[in-house]
């Protein structure tokens, strides 16, 4: 996690923005910085290599990038397993290209989603170019003004595998990879499904053995894991320490000299992919865009393949490190554009956008984002809903792969279905909500996507376990889960403990194989419902954590579900209901409703909690009334009178029982997401 998680709070960065890049005196002292100090580009075309400070507000003409043609661009991504370095690395590269400042530190740290602060974590990947002077092998230029500038752009991708679309996203833009490996973790489940994105892809990889600072870093075991897991040459992988900057200078040439140019044409007409989008404030929607074919100018009208709406072109630059005007993208290269688009909704990942009227050939585009996981969100104060519209319309316009439709609950009121990419993106989505927001909201349990059929032969995909009847075999014929192929990589002494968590699972093993001596990989189809809350963490636990875990989503098959119904006081509260496997519905439902009766407050009179399928109970809890002293005023006299005053209490919560509404508080939402 480092300076390219950062979100860019667009306006405000711009103020604060300055061409002069003067290094500290701490990297003069240094040979390399000094080499790359005074390697400074040439790319704004002035003696100097950087425009002044009172040039400012003709930044988008001191960039000529016109000067950088298609074999001086290299368009790489960083890619890895969780906390392997991959945005330390990427701070270093910035750092060693005069980008940003050493030690950037604190200070631009509050630019950063604070989400991605508090966990330690990448959630959004992150463009930035810069700018290198390189001396090919064997050219012989000594003065490092002469030699050739060229233009890098950097992806800095998240490591959690609910965040693997924004990699293959960010893939598409790239010719090649730099893959980081932990020295002492090795290759780790991450690792080999980034090696396979980037592999299927065609990018030309480069193995970074990382932290070779480490006491325990063993690069050349991990050699030998790249070349057996992967085939890579093990001569090829470069040795870095991100931390101390050991083997730092020879990342940039092994870039440029490995990974291809990209192929565009510039001469031909106007294609542009378009790569993320994200809503500022003042500039409206801000889209990111790698230009494949053409050059785009400020000014020009553009418009997109998918929707065929047009608009001006009001601002293109480069993201170097933040938003850097250039009046100008050549074909290859990675920057943004402000089109005066309303919603990110018009902006629309994996769209061509192309000169208007020009009839060119749309680009392949991306599968669109799949939904793993679904789940209630409503406001914590239903009288809140407008609030919570507005801020969930705010969020999604920044993180475009939520999916949101309207829903109702007879015991929430009016909310919202979101459907996400997986149970962190979930928890991020609504800490964000909190965070940015202020909005407090009650999510319901996570369910899956299932799908049913009923007997009059239609299909139906359930992503509120509230939709379905409640006695399914009246009508329902046949139901199928979505299943995940996961891949585990785990010390081979904890073998036994994972192959039972996975059976008790309701997994089958398809692979198990040896990377080295000590480690063990295996492929498992699990299905989805049963990964999607505690599964990570059991699996941490019994491995001590040491095992890696990562899982693509595979086909659906058949299975016996259930609707599991929590009843309080014999009426159903629809945003409770689940929908269960029928083999573990008596025990789901009995831990439910002992969860449930420790969160739900006493109140003034009895409540039922019961678990039910259709008509069936199948596990019930009573919490007992509190009990009001209605005879603290009668100071010693008639028993008759106390016991009438008794009795009118026992009719009083009787007919409390039967009308009054029991408040559910949050926690109780949450512990129901622990009985799985
Ligand atoms: N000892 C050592 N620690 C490092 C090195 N590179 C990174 N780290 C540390 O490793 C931890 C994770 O680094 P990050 O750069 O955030 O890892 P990441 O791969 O970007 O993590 P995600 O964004 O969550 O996927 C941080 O505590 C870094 O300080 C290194 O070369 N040596």
């Amino acid at each position: 996690m480092g300076y390219l998680s950062r979100t860019s709070k667009t306006l405000k960065s711009l103020k604060h923005f300055s061409l002069t890049h003067p290094f500290p005196s701490t990297f003069k002292a240094n040979p390399l910085y000094t080499r790359l100090n005074n390697n400074n580009d040439d790319h704004f075309g002035l003696s100097n290599g950087f425009c002044s400070h009172s040039r400012q507000n003709s930044k988008e003409n001191c960039l000529d990038l016109s000067r950088y043609p298609t074999e001086r661009i290299r368009n790489f991504s960083i890619i890895a397993h969780v906390d392997h370095g991959k945005s330390t690395l990427a701070d270093r590269l910035l750092e060693l290209t005069g980008t940003i400042k050493r030690g950037h530190g604190q200070p631009q740290y509050l630019d950063k989603l604070q989400v991605e602060r508090e966990r330690g974590i990448t959630v959004k990947a992150q463009t930035a170019t810069m700018f290198h002077k390189h001396n090919f092998h064997g050219t012989d230029i000594s003065d490092v003004q002469d030699q050739p500038s060229f233009l890098l752009n950097l992806i800095d991708t998240p490591g959690h595998v609910d965040f693997s679309y924004e990699v293959s996203r960010s893939l598409a833009a790239c010719q090649g990879a730099l893959l980081v490996v932990d020295a002492a973790q090795g290759v780790q489940a991450q690792t080999v499904a980034n090696f396979y994105l980037a592999f299927e892809s065609n990018l030309t990889i480069i193995p970074v053995i990382n932290k070779i600072d480490q006491p325990t870093a063993d690069p050349d075991r991990v050699k030998a894991q790249l070349k057996s897991m992967f085939d890579l040459d093990p001569s090829d992988a470069l040795l870095t320490s991100a931390k101390t900057g050991q083997g730092l200078e020879q990342v940039l040439p092994a870039v440029i000299e490995r990974i291809p140019p990209p192929p565009g044409k510039s001469g031909s007409p106007l294609r542009m992919l378009l790569l993320d989008s994200y809503y500022d404030e003042y500039k409206g929607v801000i889209c990111h865009v790698a230009v494949v074919d053409g050059v785009l100018r400020k000014g020009d009208k553009i418009s997109s393949a998918a929707t065929g709406q047009a608009y001006d072109v009001l601002d293109v630059g480069i993201m170097h490190p933040e938003l850097t005007p250039t009046g100008v993208l050549h074909s290859g290269q990675v920057g943004y554009v402000v089109s005066g688009m309303r919603s990110t909704k018009e902006a629309r990942v994996g769209d061509t956008l192309s000169h208007n009227r020009s009839t060119v050939e749309p680009l392949p585009g991306f599968k669109p984002a799949k939904h793993m996981v679904f789940s209630g969100v409503y406001p914590a104060d239903g009288s809140d809903f407008e609030a919570l519209n507005h801020a969930i319309e705010r969020l999604t316009c920044n993180d475009a792969s939520v999916s949101v439709t309207k829903e109702s609950s007879t015991a929430l009121g009016l909310g919202f279905r979101c459907g996400f990419l997986g149970l962190l993106h979930m928890d991020v989505f609504h800490q964000r909500l909190e965070q940015e927001y202020g909005a407090h909201v009650i999510s319901t349990v996570p369910t899956v996507p299932y799908i049913f059929e009923y007997s009059d032969g239609s299909k139906v995909q359930v992503q509120n376990p509230a939709a379905l009847p409640s006695n399914p075999k009246q009508r329902v014929t046949a139901c199928w889960e979505p299943t995940v192929l996961a891949t585990i990589i785990i010390p081979s002494e904890y073998v036994g403990p994972v192959i039972t968590l996975c059976s008790e699972r309701r997994g089958q093993q398809l692979e198990y194989s040896f990377i080295d001596s000590q480690r063990v990989f295996m492929k498992y189809r699990l299905p989805l419902r049963e990964i999607v809350v505690d599964f990570y963490n059991e699996l941490k636990s019994i491995t001590s954590g040491y095992a890696s875990f990562d899982y693509e989503d595979a086909e659906y098959q058949q299975s016996d579900l259930v609707k599991l119904d929590v009843l309080l006081n014999g009426q159903p509260v629809d945003a409770m209901a689940t929908i269960v496997h029928n083999l573990k519905a008596q025990r789901v439902g009995r831990e439910l409703v002992e969860k449930l009766k420790q969160f739900i407050d006493r109140q003034m009179f009895e409540i039922t909690i019961q678990a039910a399928i259709g008509s069936k109970v199948i596990a019930r809890e009573t919490i007992s009334a509190m009990r009001k002293n209605v005879l603290a005023k009668c100071y010693g006299g008639d028993v008759s009178r106390k016991r009438k005053l008794l009795e009118k209490q026992k009719e009083g919560k009787k007919r409390m029982k039967r009308v009054g509404s029991v408040d559910i508080p949050q926690e109780a939402f949450h512990e129901q997401l622990k009985v799985s």
